[in-house]
């Protein structure tokens, strides 16, 4: 019967794409993997229908490279987010487009550079919160503790660039600051905030601009921190030979009293290349989703504006044709036949082009300092009746991707 017939079937003219797209072989959790499976089949740059949708992946470092660096401006915009479109749209840094983000961006990072980022002010405050992160530590004299105790350090650093001061670890409000940051990582495509945008004419240096932007620096610059941190640890604990090497280098070059500064980077090649594979192992961030800004052609393909792009960054710090054992964790891969660090292109882990992380000096800064201050006074171990083998190196899959919980025991070395 052809009424029957035509109610299942679609109008002429283009036929509307499925509800569902390609959503039905995503694996939310994972879907670095999912996308580097169909790289498999379809190559390094293929279509994914996100429900209607459309997004342009990006799969390893040639085609990332290509557009996130080469035709950098092409693929620069943000595309939308759930998590973030009710409550932050359109203000702030990580999650804005346009003018505002231009301007936003811009205004952070000189505010950044002003206060001293990747340079001796913030450096001294690092060292400085290295005392109090050691001291947490060893007040767990050699008994096994959490792996929260490393989300302690880092949160202080942003802190003290935003709010002018640091906070004691068992500070109500510093415990509470940090739940609330870790509840948005994990209720990714939950908003709190129902307000709608309505400010298409509103300046950008507003209040709710200068809150938006307070707000990603702290999301953008303590979860992540503070989870490579974790990552760190649990791998010093799974790799007991890398640890004695970081240890050996550091009571070598340093020795054991003076805390650690940036500069000595230049002289402690090992640790920061432990610090380099750390991250790029750990790869807390399987993408942010950027978009194109105009008609974009791209390998003989014309992308549409507006179409959302994934620059997949687990595919290239991955990416089997550009590291030697990309699915172990092997210091190696930053360090020549000399054992001098060397610096790899291939290294994404904060993207590059025009939406590289505002953070980055900071970050690195941090991670080093961190990483051989604590390396520096204790060795890592896991608890009495925890196998190394054990230790399971499977991330926990929010909107980052940080170790499963563990505990940990800590013996001064002094
Ligand atoms: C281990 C630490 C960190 C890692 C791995 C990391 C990684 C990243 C990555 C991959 C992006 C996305 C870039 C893109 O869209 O292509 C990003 C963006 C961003 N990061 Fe970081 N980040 C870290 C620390 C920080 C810190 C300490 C801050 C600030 C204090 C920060 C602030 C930001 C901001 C504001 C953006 C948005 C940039 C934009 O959209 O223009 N991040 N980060």
């Amino acid at each position: 019967d052809q009424t029957k017939k035509n109610k299942y079937h679609f109008p002429p003219g283009p036929r509307p794409l499925p509800l569902i797209g390609n959503m039905h072989i995503l694996d939310i959790k994972r879907q670095d993997y999912t996308f580097m499976e169909l790289a498999k089949t379809y190559g390094t740059f293929f279509t994914f229908h996100f429900g209607r949708a459309k997004a342009v992946v990006l799969i390893g470092y040639e085609a990332n490279q290509e557009a996130l660096v080469k035709a950098n401006y092409d693929f620069g915009d943000r595309a939308p987010m759930p998590i973030a479109d009710d409550f932050q749209k359109n203000h702030g840094v990580i999650f804005s487009n346009g003018e505002t983000w231009k301007i936003t961006r811009r205004f952070t990072l000189s505010i950044l550079r002003d206060l001293g980022m990747g340079k001796r002010p913030i450096e001294e405050r690092i060292i400085n919160e290295l005392q109090y992160l050691n001291a947490l530590i060893g007040s767990h004299n050699g008994k096994p503790f959490n792996e929260k105790v490393f989300y302690n350090a880092t949160p202080n650093i942003t802190f003290s660039i935003l709010f002018g001061r640091r906070f004691d670890y068992d500070n109500p409000n510093y415990k509470k600051m940090i739940g609330i940051i870790d509840d948005v990582v994990k209720l990714t495509g939950q908003p709190e905030a129902k307000e709608k945008a309505t400010e298409t004419t509103e300046k950008i240096f507003t209040e709710k601009n200068l809150l938006a932007s307070t707000f990603d620096l702290m999301v953008g610059g303590t979860e992540t921190t503070s989870s490579t941190l974790k990552w760190a640890i649990l791998l010093m604990m799974k790799y007991p030979d890398v640890q004695k090497k970081v240890h050996d280098e550091i009571e070598n070059v340093i020795g054991l009293e003076r805390p650690p500064k940036w500069e000595d980077h230049k002289v402690l090649p090992y640790c920061l290349a432990v610090m380099h594979e750390v991250q790029r192992f750990g790869n807390i961030l399987q993408y942010l989703p950027h978009s194109t800004p105009t008609d974009v052609s791209f390998r003989g393909y014309t992308i549409p504006k507006g179409t959302a792009v994934v620059p997949l960054f687990t595919s290239i710090l991955y990416d089997e044709s550009k590291w030697e054992s990309p699915r172990e964790f092997n210091p190696n891969h930053f360090l020549d036949a000399d054992g001098k660090f060397l610096k790899r292109d291939e290294f994404f882990a904060f993207s590059k082009g025009r939406r590289v992380c505002v953070g980055e000096s900071l970050a690195r800064m941090e991670l080093f300092l961190f990483i051989t201050g604590m390396l520096q006074k204790f060795t890592f171990t896991p608890p009495p009746g925890v196998s190394r083998e054990s230790l399971d190196l499977g991330p926990e899959a929010f909107f980052t991707m940080r170790p499963k919980e563990y505990n940990v025991c800590a013996t001064p070395r002094l």
